[in-house]
């Protein structure tokens, strides 16, 4: 496919502590409390705790305690990674604000929000991966190439994961590191369950587009990525092996006997020499079946060209992770790969404490890593000392969490749900569906995720008002100036001229 729709879904681990009295720390509020206090100005602004914001994202705190940040459609990854960073930015904003709120009411504390796939209990919470894909895409295909790729994609893009107890059944292993924090909680290859079964490729038929001419992947393998670097590898890669899968180009067999547990035995493997069988009964490690595929990579973009400008960046890093991987040696990708960045930082404290790896201490690392408030995530110390790369600008983040993608129906999704409360309208949007409340039979769908301008969206918008006249757009810094979180801040404001009457029903 030409140009493809990426999108991702973060949920969050979430924890208040309460202050330390004595150097005791006490017990802060139970983390479902918590979230609700998180989700206050979310639920005033929108009255729901499932909105839509002007950046065409989706936030949404579930029954559960895991809120969630589902970015908008984006259409290339320099793209899809600034909005994901975005959505850290607008989650530790919320934070901010529910501290204050929870001293407002006595209750004194600190928030933490964890972007990490397992809490201290166990439980695991998502990063969920969609890819446009067209319809005519062969399942089959996708059991055969694309089940072996993710289940190994764990050694270019795992988070990492310090792993205290036995967490496999049958095999005895003492305290290690792994790849991966999802691998362990991951309980099907390809089905349509997403909570209870966990398959790593999700079936289910939502493609949010029109269902003749696409299909929505959703891939709920992955780990939540806390480098840049290792999120162009992680989409990067998996949308070329889609593109190889959409142009039909031969691309081996890799299809694994028995997919889960080659997805366990990889990521606590560190060595990469554990092997898996495939259908065929070969024996092959992980780094074989990725430098398979990097080889058949290579070739495909030397005979198509490159489709995007990070291209050759994705191939290079692919290939030194394999290396590093195969090598032992770590210390070519250890500011790129956000398992390597992690372990690196934990072999140091480890070994400047002579700690063994069950210590507590460094499960705290481990976690700390993923802490998304700037000044105390350990990734972010990391950046600013120069051991994390990064690749964008704090610009573009600043600019996401604002506005929608330029490039994909997101841009009136924002427009128009902007449009509507500048104008105090009743409205509702989600990924396909743009209605006014007062004028049901009109609602209009956009199904097209590449569609950025609508006559439609503009004549439903018209019978606001006479908007060219009175709407304004305001500027980054006017939306900064408001009393709300920014990411709920107003993009337009009516300045007067005639606002229509309410009609008549
Ligand atoms: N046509 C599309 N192709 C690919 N991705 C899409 C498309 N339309 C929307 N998306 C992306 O899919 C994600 C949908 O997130 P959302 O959490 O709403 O969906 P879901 O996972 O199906 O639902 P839920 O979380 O309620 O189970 C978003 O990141 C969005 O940008
Ligand atoms: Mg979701």
């Amino acid at each position: 496919m030409e140009r493809r729709v990426f999108g991702v879904e973060t949920e969050f681990g979430i924890t208040h502590r309460g202050v330390a009295v004595d150097g005791a720390p006490r017990p802060g509020l139970a983390p479902d409390e918590t979230a609700r206090y998180l989700f206050r100005p979310v639920v005033e602004w929108g009255r729901s705790s499932n909105v839509f914001i002007p950046n065409g994202s989706r936030l949404y705190l579930d029954v559960g305690s895991h809120p969630e940040y589902a970015t908008a459609e984006c259409s290339d990854i320099e793209e899809l990674i600034a909005a994901d960073r975005a959505g850290e930015r607008i989650m530790d904003d919320l934070a901010r604000r529910a501290e204050e709120a929870m001293a407002a009411d006595g209750i004194d504390g600190t928030i933490y929000l964890l972007k990490n796939n397992v809490d201290s209990q166990g439980n695991s919470y998502g990063s969920h991966e969609n890819y446009l894909i067209p319809r005519t895409t062969h399942f089959r295909r996708l059991s055969t190439v694309l089940l072996p790729f993710l289940v190994t994609r764990q050694i270019l893009c795992g988070a990492g994961h310090l792993v205290t107890e036995q967490e496999e059944a049958g095999r005895e292993l003492g305290p290690h590191y792994a790849f991966s924090q999802r691998a362990d909680h991951m309980w099907e290859g390809v089905s349509s369950a997403t909570t209870r079964a966990r398959p790593i490729i999700n079936t289910r038929d939502e493609p949010h587009a029109d269902a003749s001419a696409h299909r929505r992947l959703h891939v709920i393998v992955g780990d939540s990525n806390m480098s840049e670097t290792t999120q162009l590898l992680r989409y990067g890669t998996t949308d070329l092996v889609l593109r190889m899968i959409e142009s039909g180009v031969p691309l081996g067999d890799y299809e694994l006997q028995n997919p889960i547990r080659a997805i366990r035995e990889i990521s606590h493997d560190l060595t990469g020499t554990a092997t898996v069988l495939t259908r065929d009964g070969e024996e092959m490690t992980a780094v074989d079946i990725q430098a398979g595929l990097l080889d058949r990579a290579r070739r495909f973009v030397s005979e198509e060209g490159a489709h995007h400008g990070h291209l050759e960046q994705v191939l290079q890093l692919w290939e030194r992770t394999l290396q590093a991987v195969a090598s032992g040696d770590h210390s070519n990708i250890d500011t790129e790969i956000d398992w390597a960045i992690k372990k690196r930082l934990i072999d140091e404290v480890a070994a400047r404490g002579s700690l063994a790896l069950d210590d507590p201490r460094l499960g705290q690392i481990d976690m700390a890593y993923h802490d998304i408030r700037p000044e105390r995530g350990l990734h972010h110390v990391l950046v600013r000392k120069g051991r994390a790369a990064t690749l964008l600008g704090q610009e573009q983040i600043d600019q996401a969490v604002l506005l929608p993608p330029a490039t994909t129906r997101a841009a009136l999704r924002g427009h128009f749900l902007s449009t509507a409360r500048a104008f105090g309208a009743g409205h509702s949007v989600d990924w396909v569906h743009h209605k006014l409340v007062d004028r049901p039979l009109e609602a209009i769908m956009l199904k097209d995720p590449f569609e950025t301008a609508a006559e439609r969206v503009e004549t439903l918008l018209d019978t606001l008002g006479d908007r060219r006249a009175v709407v304004r757009e305001l500027s980054a810094e006017e939306r900064l100036d408001q009393p709300v979180p920014p990411a709920l801040s107003e993009r337009y404001l009516v300045t007067g001229g005639t606002v229509p009457p309410p009609p008549v029903i």
